[in-house]
């Protein structure tokens, strides 16, 4: 039994003539302690993939199950980082932690708690902020506060919605080794959403990417067959990583090209506008 499976998912937005079929025919099985990556373009689907798998929505047709029982809403064995951090505004780092780790932890003592929060905090490098509100953080600051409220949860499985895309090269660098450390350590599983080939390269054990919508739907999968630890600085070094990347990249462009070709087709609006609409443009 997989860990994660997705059986014939589709997800369709709207119904009749205003209906969007984003997901189509999505098949995928994730084994436990696995790391997989799904590398797709701006607006194929990526985010309500992981809104499904989380169990915020649910499928239009096909199966979601985790540990072989249907996904049912939220759950804390799933941690996401979500790529616009929401955190609550008018709570400090602190309690933004706290508030999610309390969850989590319902039995752990209020000094368990404080601890557990000021050591996640320190992990994305906080700690000097730990009682700013999001308001005086900026934005990269506030995605490794997202970072740090999932991963202070300890999820069994950690779903990462593009979580380092906000980030300049060294932070994005050290989180994507503590999300690794944190993965590898306590034995997690992982899957990764992004766009960029190199970050699924360096973290995870297979890449598959998600084709262009409309009714996207999961490429072959790339096997990572680069020995762990990964040392970034050697990774161009590496025969084995720059043949996966040309491949992948290969891939993306040539379904790349099959979507200009579907986004050069013109599409017609109607002419319509409300009655007592004057021009003033
Ligand atoms: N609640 C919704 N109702 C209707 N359409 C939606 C809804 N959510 C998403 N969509 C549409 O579904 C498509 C895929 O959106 P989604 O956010 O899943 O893509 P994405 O790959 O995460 O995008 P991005 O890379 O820009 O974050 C888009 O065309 C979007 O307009």
């Amino acid at each position: 039994m997989a860990y994660l499976e997705l059986k014939n998912v589709c997800k369709t937005y709207g119904q009749g003539e205003n209906s969007t079929a984003v997901l189509s025919n999505i098949n995928l099985k994730i084994e436990e302690g696995e790391f997989v990556a799904i590398v797709g373009f701006t607006g194929s689907g990526k985010t309500t993939l992981v809104n499904l798998i989380n169990g915020l929505i649910k499928p239009t047709s096909g199966e979601v199950l985790f540990k072989g029982e249907p996904v049912v809403g939220t759950s804390h064995e799933r941690g996401v980082i979500f790529q616009n951090y929401s955190l609550l505004p008018w709570l400090t780092v602190a309690q933004n932690v706290s508030m999610a780790v309390k969850e989590a932890f319902p039995k752990e003592s209020k000094n368990e708690i404080k601890d557990r929060v000021a050591n996640y905090v320190e992990m994305v490098g906080l700690s000097h902020a730990i009682n700013k509100r999001p308001k005086e953080l900026s934005g990269g600051m506030r995605q490794r506060v997202a970072v740090a409220r999932a991963l202070a949860m300890k999820p069994e499985m950690i779903i990462m919605d593009e979580p380092l895309g906000a980030l300049d090269a060294l932070t994005r660098g050290n989180l994507q080794d503590e999300i690794l450390n944190i993965w590898n350590q306590d034995k997690r599983t992982a899957l990764l959403i992004t766009n960029d080939v190199d970050e699924g390269i360096y973290m995870a054990d297979r890449i598959i990417p998600l084709k262009p919508g409309p009714k996207a739907t999961l490429g072959p999968e790339f096997k990572i067959e680069i020995d762990r630890p990964r040392d970034k600085t050697e990774l161009n070094d590496n025969p084995n990583f720059m043949k996966t990347r040309n491949e992948i990249i290969a891939y993306l462009m040539a379904i790349g090209e099959d979507r200009k070709s579907v986004s050069e087709i013109e599409y017609l609006l109607p002419d319509i506008a409300p009655k007592n609409f004057v021009d003033q443009f």
